[in-house]
């Protein structure tokens, strides 16, 4: 999950960092007597990778077992609060200064990157990094009493190189990628809500996910081949010391990205 390139880091001076999470077994994998091949070191951030035993008899025990060091690891009993204390918290309150900040969740189809992402909304303790991140930006807002704030949402989704709005009225048109001089690369004419708390903000997710999948015909086919982006847009205003209004704006692009192994199938090649 990348970090905001510009924003102070509170100790961690890194502009991109990457942490990965291990989801539980499915019953599935269970019944069928599936074998963990990974093991997760929390404290020292690390993960291994055994070859399945079935494998390791004809292979010299150096090549049993591989070793990764992360940013962050997260075993299979991680809750979604820590994931978002952690690894998200820093990013969004640096976008709240007015810093850019994108945080995705890369994987194959079924890892749990849109467990990790949005989760299960309803349930206060499942709810991923998308709806936390709600929360935080308008608790944050609510106590803060030196700034204006304007929070604008935004959700498109990418699905055989073309890029819908989710929040559009007419979900048939497509919109195209292009390049200003202030902005950079942006979605021309990508709708914003201006969204004034929690709930309003919960309802464009909410549509925007309707329009996902009633333009699917096969939901999860379509799910786990499709990038998802929620924009969330902080735009804030203070009186300086000279007496003068100063403005900071803060993009968060929160992605939920094609299942790793579809993305060739999907023949993107759009770029962010
Ligand atoms: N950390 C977790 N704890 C419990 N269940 C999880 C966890 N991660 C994923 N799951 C479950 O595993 C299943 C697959 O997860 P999910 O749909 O998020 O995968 P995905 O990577 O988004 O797949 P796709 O690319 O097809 O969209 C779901 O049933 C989800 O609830």
């Amino acid at each position: 999950m990348p970090r905001t390139t510009t924003a102070s880091n509170k100790g961690k001076d890194e502009s991109v960092r990457v942490v990965v999470r291990c989801r539980p077994m499915s019953d599935k994998e269970q019944e069928s007597g599936c074998e963990r091949a990974v093991d997760i070191d929390v404290q020292r951030r690390q993960m291994s990778i055994r070859r399945p035993t079935g494998e390791s008899s004809q292979r010299s025990s150096d090549d049993t077992i591989h070793n990764f060091f992360f940013d962050a690891v997260y075993d299979w009993n991680s809750q979604q609060k820590n994931v978002y204390e952690q690894t998200a918290r820093p990013l969004v309150d640096s976008v709240l200064e007015g810093f850019n900040g994108t945080i995705f969740a890369y994987g194959q189809t079924g890892t749990g990157k849109t467990f990790t992402m949005e989760g299960i909304r309803s349930q206060v303790e499942l709810r991923g990094i998308i709806p936390s991140s709600f929360t935080h930006i308008f608790d944050s807002i609510s106590h803060t009493t030196s700034r204006q704030f304007l929070v604008r949402a935004s959700y498109l989704e990418i699905y055989n190189e073309s890029i819908r709005d989710l929040l559009s009225r007419d979900q048939n048109k497509r919109l195209q990628l292009q390049e200003h001089p202030k902005e950079g690369v942006h979605v021309h004419d990508l709708s914003s809500f201006i969204t004034k708390n929690i709930q309003e903000i919960e309802h464009v997710m909410t549509t925007g996910n309707l329009n996902r999948s009633t333009g699917a015909t096969n939901m999860n086919e379509h799910s786990s081949r499709s990038h998802a982006i929620f924009i969330i847009t902080v735009e804030s205003s203070e009186i300086g010391m000279d007496g003068k209004a100063h403005i900071r704006v803060g993009k968060l692009n929160l992605v939920d990205l094609a299942g790793s192994e579809r993305q060739a199938k999907t023949g993107s090649t759009v770029k962010f």
